[in-house]
């Protein structure tokens, strides 16, 4: 699988579009009940689930923590991470955790100055742009504003690398849940509220993988002149 954003640049990986990818596969060869597949992704291989229920779950493989890998040139923790990290953007200090998911994601849950973000009051369109170009991030960024509801619900807004503002990020759902657990915030189980409806993220401790479960639905079919 190959994806693009819209400003055509191509990401290593798309969790939503991972999902989508399998339930097309399942609607063209005429498949039903639970179904598994390995897709080749510039993120390594990937493998969706299709559920008896209909929902797809997603192994996302493992996040990368390492400050140089994500990449980011935030100054490293000891452990090489940057969890918990500052980052200054136009003069306002964030807190900030950055991981990769196969692609680079910078979350955040606060400023110094405001301890508890109310991410539907943001204008992403204004800070967004700041954080996807930060020096910070060698190959830009996708960023995730997450306020928390209880250590197993969280709410997130995001402005994704290459696309903006975006109804769902399903690498960048699951980079909130590492996130949270690193940061103490949450549990290794979680629903996740994004605009565009909830995903269910679990960051399992016995093969350090994550899993990402939600829908998948064909809303119309298509063809592209190119
Ligand atoms: N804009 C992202 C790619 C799409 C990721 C997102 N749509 C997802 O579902 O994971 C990037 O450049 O890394």
């Amino acid at each position: 699988m190959r994806v693009f954003n819209s400003d055509g640049s191509e990401p290593e990986m798309c969790g939503n579009g991972v999902r989508c990818f399998a339930r097309l596969i399942a609607e063209l060869e005429n498949l039903s009940g639970k179904q598994s597949f390995t897709i080749h992704t510039g993120a390594g291989l990937i493998v969706p689930e299709i559920q008896e229920d209909g929902k797809v779950r997603v192994d996302m493989g493992e996040p990368i923590l390492k400050a140089s890998e994500v990449p980011t040139k935030l100054p490293p923790n000891k452990d090489q991470s940057t969890v918990k990290a500052k980052l200054d953007v136009d003069g306002l200090i964030w807190n900030v955790t950055c991981l990769s998911m196969g692609n680079p994601h910078c979350v955040t849950f606060s400023t110094e100055s405001n301890k508890d973000l109310q991410v539907d009051e943001l204008n992403l369109a204004d800070i967004g742009p700041k954080f996807e170009h930060h020096e910070m991030f060698p190959a830009q960024t996708n960023t995730e504003f997450v306020h928390v509801f209880s250590s197993n619900h969280l709410k997130m807004r995001v402005w994704e690398r290459g696309a903006g503002a975006t109804l769902a990020c399903g690498t960048g759902a699951c980079a909130v849940v590492v996130a949270a657990v690193l940061e103490g915030r949450a549990e290794g189980s979680c629903t996740v509220d994004l605009p565009g409806g909830p995903l269910d993220i679990e960051w399992r401790e016995d093969d350090n993988h994550v899993y990402m479960t939600g829908p998948a639905e064909v809303v119309f079919y298509g063809s592209v002149p190119l």
